[in-house]
Formats: structure tokens, C-alpha cells, sequence
């Protein structure tokens, strides 16, 4: 097998990110690197060479190797009309559900004014470090390698950014070495500011799902969060209600501190998916406290993330 300079054969645009050619018995081998090559330029050069090549007498077939053909790291973005609405919570135990589920998932706390993943995942204090001007995500026990602006920043230092400042310290957060995560869940900050809108529009998410607890107030918040994600074509995977059905722990009656099904109505309405209703249960916020998830478990807590994980998963691997 003789190894020719590709620049011989080939334009020099194509030759460039050809990194071996080689010619035997009419058949010729050709090794792209199509690292950063989206999938139309890859397209484009794998034609280009077939062309270029089958065109010459001494050439019978062409093959053309892709390497470093990494799948596109997908984002989702979790949002929510207001704060304390349990946005941070359910990000972290869907998380760690696709995690389970055979997914490669890592997590972006964009919650700049808020930032609670680092206690949710037991690893405050812990800083990450930078490789080449990018950082590298803080591993966490579950297998969810986690960024937050809680790993960068002292608590309550980021209360009084805006607009530009934010945008560039949560792009830091978004584009680090993520290996290879395939699913990155974004917490966004609460509410419909710029921010969130810069952020949507530098790192277009795959889909975003809804949080709200069922009172109206926060419902009309939440529709609002809605329409923030039409306006930067951003797909509605669906509503989640959280804080729905409040067990007593003394008697075991169940009542409704914030009304019930009013997340799946609105859903209804907005002709969206509903994912699923998460109980009002103190075990979920003490295990949020303690760095123990209750979607790292197995029992009647962890099952409403898993099934919300399920077809968050399913919607993956429908548009995927
Ligand atoms: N289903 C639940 N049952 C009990 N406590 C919950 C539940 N969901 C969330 N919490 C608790 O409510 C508080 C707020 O939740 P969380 O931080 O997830 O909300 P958030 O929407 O991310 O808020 P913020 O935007 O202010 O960060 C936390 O103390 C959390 O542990």
C-alpha cells in the first residue's frame, strides 16, 4: 500500500483535513478528521474526495474514513416562571435518572442568582480547575459531573450581575470539557429576564421542560417561561408539577398546600406534554440538603423522577 500526499490528488481545501491517503490494486483509503466539521461539511468532503478520486483511471473505489465523529452533545434546559418552584431539584434527580437510564449526562447550574446543585450533589467547596482557558466539571457521587457558578463564586456574590457579565460567566459553564457527556441539563435561572433569553439563544437547548407548583400565580409565571422558549425556538418537552399532595407524616392524610392537577390542566391548555406531579415530601427536600438525591434511591420517592426520566428519554431518542 502506497501512502500518497494528499495535496497530489486533491483540492487543497479537501486535502487539508484529509489525514492519510493510501492507493492499492485501484482502491483508494481516505482518512478524513472531521473534528468541527458539522454534519454538511463532512457531507460536502466525502463527496468532493469520491469525486475528485473516482474520476482517475488508476482508482477503481474510493473509501472515505470520518474519524472523530463525536455525536453532537445534546442540552436541555430546565426552567421555570419563578424561584423555589423545585426547578434546581428536579434537574438534579433527572439527572441522575438518565444517568441510570444509559444516558451520559452531565449538569449546568445556570442559576447564577441561586446556585444549589453543589449542596445537592455534596461537592461545595469543591473548585473546579481550568485545561486550555476551559474548565473542568466538578465529578459529583452519582456519575453527574456537575458546573455550577456555587463552584466559581462565593454565595451571594453573583446577585448583582446583569445582562453581558452573566452571559460569559454561564458560556464558561456550558462550553468546558464535557468529554463525553451526551446530554447536558441546563438549571436556568427563574423567571424570563435577558439572561435567560442570551442564554437560550447562545446555546440552543434540544428542548426545555417546565416546572411549576400548581397555584395559579406560579402557573401564569410558568406559561410565561413558555412562550420565552417559543421565542428562541426552543421545543417544550413538557410540564412537570412539583409540590403536589402533601402526606402528614402523623396521620397520613394527603392535602394540597398549593392546589392539585392545575400544572396538568395549564399543560392541557398550552397543548403540552405533561411529564409528571412530584409530592410536597420533606424527605425530598432533607435528602436535597444532605447531598443524597432521592432519584439516587430506589424507593416510592425516587420512582415520580424516574418516570419523568423516562420520557424525557423517550423524547431524547425520538428527535435524536
Ligand atoms: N417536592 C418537594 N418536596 C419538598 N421539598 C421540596 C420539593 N421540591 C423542592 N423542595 C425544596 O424546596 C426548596 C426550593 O427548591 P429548589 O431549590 O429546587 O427550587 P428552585 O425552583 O430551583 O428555586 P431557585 O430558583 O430559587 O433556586 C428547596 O429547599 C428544596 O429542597
Amino acid at each position: 500500500m502506497s501512502s500518497i500526499d494528499p495535496k497530489s490528488l486533491l483540492p487543497a481545501s479537501i486535502a487539508e483535513h484529509v489525514a492519510t491517503l493510501s492507493l492499492k490494486g485501484g482502491r483508494a483509503i481516505v482518512v478524513v478528521d472531521a473534528a468541527g466539521l458539522n454534519e454538511q461539511q463532512r457531507d460536502e468532503i466525502k463527496r468532493s474526495i469520491d469525486t475528485a478520486l473516482s474520476a482517475r483511471d488508476d482508482v477503481a473505489e474510493v473509501r472515505v474514513v470520518l474519524t472523530a465523529e463525536r455525536k453532537q452533545r445534546r442540552l436541555i434546559a430546565i426552567g421555570s416562571g419563578k424561584g423555589g418552584v423545585g426547578k434546581s431539584t428536579l434537574t438534579a434527580n433527572l439527572a441522575i435518572a438518565l444517568g441510570r437510564a444509559g444516558r451520559r449526562v452531565g449538569l449546568v447550574d445556570a442559576d447564577i442568582y441561586g446556585p444549589s446543585q453543589p449542596v445537592i450533589f455534596g461537592n461545595q467547596g469543591q473548585k473546579p480547575v481550568a485545561r486550555d482557558e476551559k474548565l473542568v466539571p466538578v465529578e459529583s457521587a452519582f456519575g453527574i459531573p456537575v458546573l455550577s457558578m456555587g463552584h466559581l463564586v462565593e454565595p451571594g456574590r453573583a446577585l448583582a450581575w446583569r445582562g453581558p457579565m452573566a452571559g460569559n460567566a454561564l458560556s464558561q459553564l456550558v462550553d468546558a470539557h464535557w468529554g463525553d457527556i451526551d446530554t447536558l441539563l441546563v438549571d436556568l435561572p427563574p423567571g424570563t429576564g435577558d439572561v435567560q433569553l442570551t442564554m437560550l439563544q447562545r446555546f440552543k437547548p434540544a428542548g426545555a421542560v417546565l416546572v411549576s407548583t400548581p397555584q395559579d400565580l406560579a402557573l401564569i409565571d410558568a406559561a410565561r417561561a413558555g412562550q420565552l422558549f417559543d421565542q428562541a425556538e426552543v421545543p417544550v418537552i413538557g410540564l412537570v408539577e412539583n409540590m403536589a399532595g402533601y402526606a402528614c407524616p402523623h396521620c397520613g392524610e394527603v392535602s394540597d398546600p398549593f392546589g392539585k392537577g392545575g400544572v396538568e390542566t395549564a399543560a392541557e391548555r398550552l397543548e403540552l406534554p405533561f411529564l409528571g406531579r412530584i409530592p410536597l415530601d420533606l424527605a425530598i427536600r432533607e435528602g436535597s440538603d444532605r447531598g443524597t438525591p432521592p432519584a439516587a434511591g430506589d424507593d416510592a420517592l425516587a420512582r415520580p423522577f424516574h418516570d419523568i426520566a423516562a420520557k424525557v428519554d423517550a423524547w431524547i431518542g425520538a428527535t435524536s
